[in-house]
């Protein structure tokens, strides 16, 4: 149980005009959802830096800190916060620029409800929110030594603006030519253990004896830089991922036969000879799990390593002459602290000339929610935002409306 903020629940119930579902004061909003009352904003109780949420339960009469996760909001002037499907809250942070002015607060998604059974709290959980789409994050699975990492790097070689690499966290030891945080982010087991309780991977697995993992980060950061994320991980990676919320597209690469993936391994000389064992032992099973459990979209045999890639490349649309990627973001809009929000369906209306401020000059954004994509814990993205007129563009709001 916390302690309440600086007024009590029952004036959250009185009438603030500052958007659908929404009461505040202050530089607070409250958003109830059936017994609960989320109230956003202040600073947090653990760091002054960030935005706060409190619960406060009606049927208890109880104020709850709930355990908070994900990228949280830097404190900001004001906000306005409007519910979405009863299971994500949206905030608009005002001051700011459209690339860091919304917010998603997950309070009953599915992945809510698995982090609760692990932290035995409520628990909700931020993400940023990205305007503009970026293609599919793409997953490579297969055994040790078939080709994956030689795959990949032909691809960022070919279209180095077009593909970033996940870069995983492992506590196996660095390979003689491996960098650290370029190849790998090479780490303790201790370490690693504590992060991942603290909910930083999107997926890790123990591998041939090791911890490997996908932070949130290594696979947002490739999206920020506005190009398509490249995961080589092993099959219980493949299958974390394809139960969270990064919709990717999921490839496993097979060998021709095991004769030659045992040929391959010894070849490139990396491993002792009990590791060598291990990961042909480990194979069985990979290829077994990879060929039939429905889980890859697609498999390919690298057989010929030319016509292997060749057949990758139809997979992702590389055809002859596409050679960089095409960004698709908005221009960067400033959006007020004075401002106004109401919703249909999935659009948000954004009303910058709001209350005695308004003017006949002043803009409309309409943020079109209708191409959400990803969540907590990584980013939210596929938001659209247009920017309308309502003196001159009467019409074009009710079509972006409707
Ligand atoms: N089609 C191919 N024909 C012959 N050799 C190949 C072919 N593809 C890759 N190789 C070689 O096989 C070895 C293993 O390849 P690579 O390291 O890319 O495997 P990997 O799947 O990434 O392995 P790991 O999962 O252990 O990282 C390398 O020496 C590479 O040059
Ligand atoms: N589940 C995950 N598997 C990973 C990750 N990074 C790499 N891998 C897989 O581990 C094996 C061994 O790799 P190596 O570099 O030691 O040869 C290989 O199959 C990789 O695909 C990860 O983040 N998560």
């Amino acid at each position: 149980m916390g302690e309440a903020p600086a007024f009590f629940a029952d004036s959250l119930l009185g009438d603030f005009p500052n958007g659908v579902d929404l009461k505040s004061k202050g530089h607070k909003t409250a958003i109830c959802i059936g017994s609960k009352i989320y109230v956003i904003g202040g600073a947090d109780h653990e760091s002054t830096a960030v935005i706060g949420v409190q619960i406060f339960e009606k049927s208890s009469g109880e104020w709850i800190n709930p355990t908070v996760l994900g990228t949280k909001p830097k404190v900001s002037n004001g906000h306005s916060a409007v519910l979405l499907n009863g299971d994500r809250i949206l905030v608009i942070k005002g001051n700011s620029k459209s690339d860091g002015c919304f917010w998603f607060l997950e309070v009953g998604t599915p992945f809510i409800r698995e982090q609760e059974k692990t932290h035995g709290n409520e628990v909700v959980a931020w993400s940023k929110g990205v305007l503009g789409n970026v293609k599919k994050p793409i997953v490579i699975s297969g055994p040790s030594g078939v080709g994956k990492g030689t795959l990949i790097s032909e691809l960022m070689k070919e279209f180095p603006s077009m593909f970033g690499f996940s870069v995983s966290h492992t506590t196996r030891a660095p390979r003689e030519k491996e960098q650290n945080g370029f190849h790998y982010h090479f780490s303790d087991c201790s370490v690693m253990e504590r992060e991942i309780k603290d909910g930083k991977f999107l997926e890790f697995a123990s591998v041939h004896g090791n911890l490997y993992g996908t932070s949130v980060e290594a696979v947002e950061v490739v999206a920020d830089a506005g190009k398509r994320c490249i995961l080589d991980i092993d099959v219980q990676g493949a299958r974390s991922v394809r139960a969270s919320s990064l919709d990717a597209i999921f490839i496993f690469i097979s060998p021709p036969s095991f004769e030659e993936l045992e040929k391959r391994l010894r070849a490139r000389a990396t491993e002792t000879e009990e590791q060598i064992q291990k990961r042909l032992r480990n194979a069985r099973a990979e290829l077994e799990q990879g060929k039939s459990s429905g889980l890859f979209d697609h498999i390919l045999v690298n057989d010929d390593l030319e016509s292997c890639y060749e057949n990758l490349k139809n997979i992702l649309g590389l055809t002859e002459g596409v050679k960089t990627a095409h960004k698709t973001y908005p221009e960067l809009v400033d959006l007020p602290v004075e401002h106004l929000v109401s919703k249909t369906d999935q659009k948000i209306l954004i009303n910058c000339g709001a209350g005695e401020y308004q003017k006949a000059s002043d803009n409309m954004y309409v943020l079109d929610l209708s191409l959400l994509k990803g969540g907590a814990p990584g980013r939210t993205r596929g938001l659209n935002l247009f920017v309308t007129n309502p003196s001159t563009d009467r019409v074009n709001v009710d079509n972006q409306l409707s």
